[in-house]
């Protein structure tokens, strides 16, 4: 079997799917660069660049935060790391303001579609199956974003990185939407870009396939396990059910 064969067989095994949207969906990085560094200079703090900032996306707002703080602190030669943990603490709750105050401001303004998404969810909805969008990023913010990028009406629910306890690679938020859905978990499909999307479906039953183009912490992706890789969401042509 190849791996188109392979994929297509995937595809006939399933239910519904679980969509990421950063690095998925949408290209947010230059949301994220905007946002992080009108933060910075309202704190005065030096600015940090895209690249800095890819290596970064994936583990919700909070994780992303004390990175970048860590990274703007850090002093050359090596800060005791004992000593910068506690200046992150000492900036997080204005940094985290700021940052949510910009970010709410210009959620999508410098965020694209990638190409082949749109086709994609409309062959997976057009096959009839179930999806959900399942994001790390904050609730609110996914919900802006996808309206604003005119992708809400493919999902019947939206679950963000606050909606429960614990997120991706926690395969908490991955069980939960299955319950949603009343899908099984080995019938329901995680769609994301990165370690994070891969480790949570594994752990919790569920195939998966990752895209190419995302933000895997500066890794490779296929250098992740997972059940099969795509260049661009419109190679996902299932069979109706
Ligand atoms: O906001 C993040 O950390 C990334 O969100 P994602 O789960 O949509 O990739
Ligand atoms: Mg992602």
């Amino acid at each position: 079997m190849d791996a188109r064969q392979a994929l297509d067989a995937l595809l006939r095994r399933v239910d519904g799917a679980m969509v990421d949207l950063d690095g998925t969906l949408v290209d947010t990085l230059g949301d994220f660069e905007q946002a992080l560094n009108r933060m910075l200079a309202d704190l005065h703090l030096p600015g940090i660049g895209a690249g800095e900032i890819e290596r970064m996306v994936g583990k919700g707002s909070e994780h992303l935060l004390r990175a970048v703080l860590g990274h703007v602190l850090a002093q050359p030669g090596g800060a005791d790391p004992q000593a910068r943990e506690a200046a992150v603490e000492a900036r997080f709750a204005p940094a985290w303001e700021r940052y949510q105050h910009h970010y709410r401001t210009l959620n999508g303004q410098f965020a694209t579609v990638y190409p082949g998404a749109l086709e994609g969810l409309r062959a997976l909805r057009g096959a009839g199956l179930r999806l959900v969008c399942l994001t790390n990023k904050p609730q609110a913010f996914a919900e802006a974003l996808l309206r604003a990028k005119g992708l809400e009406g493919f999902f019947e629910r939206v679950f963000g990185g606050d909606a429960f306890e614990r997120k991706k690679p926690d395969p908490l938020p991955l069980l939960r939407a299955c319950e949603a859905l009343g899908t099984a978990p080995a019938r329901t499909l995680m769609l994301g870009d990165s370690s994070n999307d891969a480790r949570a479906a594994r752990a919790a039953g569920c195939p998966v396939v990752l895209v190419s183009y995302g933000y895997n912490h500066g890794r490779p992706v296929r250098e992740v396990d997972a059940d099969a890789y795509v260049d661009t969401l419109a190679e996902l042509r299932p069979a109706p059910r």
